[in-house]
């Protein structure tokens, strides 16, 4: 991130550059800083141009939470540096005329990574500055407070693609909203804007603009600041077990399903279809 971006999202927050460290030099998607007074990682996603989840931002969303989880982090926030999108999920090119072995190793490292940030042992806030759709919601949700900024839109739209979703993505929203609302959202594939995601639970509050999302994030992670670590990660583990099993029962299976729909033409077709809408819709 350039010089310039690093002012304007510390200083906004009265945090100067000298407070933090940078974690990582070597990352290309990400950008990772420890605020070295109260141990909170901000790591921000910046894989141009709308943070779409290829292979190797993947990797590197991986790579970090091991790391962080070894630095003993106090939390972690999760956001972008693009006011207008915080993360447009995974590639759609990875899923379109896919290699079977292929398409099986991404989404394989993409279930990895969500049980991974879902086990986390630090608290984790998603400051989703813009648009979350889809593996964007999923990262989201992964995380225990959402923050998203206003005039964003959130949602999954897999059955309006032709796509069941796995069991853990349905169990993750059903998590997060109840099973009734889950339903409701999930079988339509419904995107909600910022005011229906927040009557429903999707998010936790509303933003105005990214450095109030960050802003709010952290006065949410400040409240553990008198919470035993050790006592709050052995609850978040007793109250996230069960997903995360079901997916080390049930995960692989899953995948083959899934990956087995993936490749039937008359998804392929759909597929297509709204990638060719995708390119060629009225941006606003
Ligand atoms: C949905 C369920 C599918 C499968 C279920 C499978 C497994 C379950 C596991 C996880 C569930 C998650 C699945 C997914 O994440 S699938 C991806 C779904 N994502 C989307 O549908 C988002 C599509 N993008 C958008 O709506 C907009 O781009 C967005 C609102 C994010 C930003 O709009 P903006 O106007 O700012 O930018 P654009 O001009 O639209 O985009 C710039 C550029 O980037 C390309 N793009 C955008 N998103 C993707 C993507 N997800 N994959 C690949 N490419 C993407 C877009 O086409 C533009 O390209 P170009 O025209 O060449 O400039």
């Amino acid at each position: 991130m350039s010089t310039y971006k690093y002012a304007t999202l510390f200083l906004a927050r009265n945090i100067s550059v000298n407070q933090t460290r940078t974690f990582f030099s070597n990352l290309k998607c990400l950008d990772v800083t420890i605020n070295r007074e109260n141990g909170v990682a901000y790591v921000l996603m910046k894989h141009p141009p709308v943070n779409t989840l290829n292979m190797q931002l993947i990797s590197e969303l991986s790579l970090t939470l091991s790391n962080l989880e070894k630095s003993k982090c106090q939390g972690m926030i999760l956001s972008s540096i693009f006011d207008k999108v915080f993360c447009s999920g995974l590639d759609l090119n990875e899923l379109l005329k896919p290699k079977p072995e292929r398409v099986k190793g991404y989404f394989s490292t993409f279930q990895e990574l969500v049980i991974q940030l879902y086990g986390s042992s630090f608290p984790t806030v998603a400051a989703m500055t813009g648009h979350s759709p889809a593996g964007g919601c999923v990262l989201g949700m992964c995380c225990e407070y959402r923050v998203m900024k206003k005039n964003s839109q959130i949602g999954i739209p897999g059955s309006r693609m032709g796509i069941a979703l796995p069991r853990y993505i349905v169990n993750l929203m059903s998590s997060t909203i109840g099973l009734r609302n889950a339903e409701l959202m999930l079988t339509k594939g419904k995107i909600l804007n910022t005011d229906e995601a927040l009557k429903v639970g999707l998010i936790d509050e509303i933003a105005n603009d990214r450095t109030d999302a960050i802003r709010k994030a952290e006065d949410f992670l400040k409240e553990y600041e008198m919470i035993a670590p050790l006592a709050r990660g052995i609850t978040k583990r007793i109250i996230r077990r069960s997903i995360i099993e079901d997916v080390k029962m049930n995960g692989a299976a899953d995948l083959e399903n899934f990956v087995s729909v993936i490749m039937l033409p008359e998804v392929q077709e759909k597929l297509d279809m709204y990638m060719y809408n995708l390119k060629n819709r009225k941006r606003d």
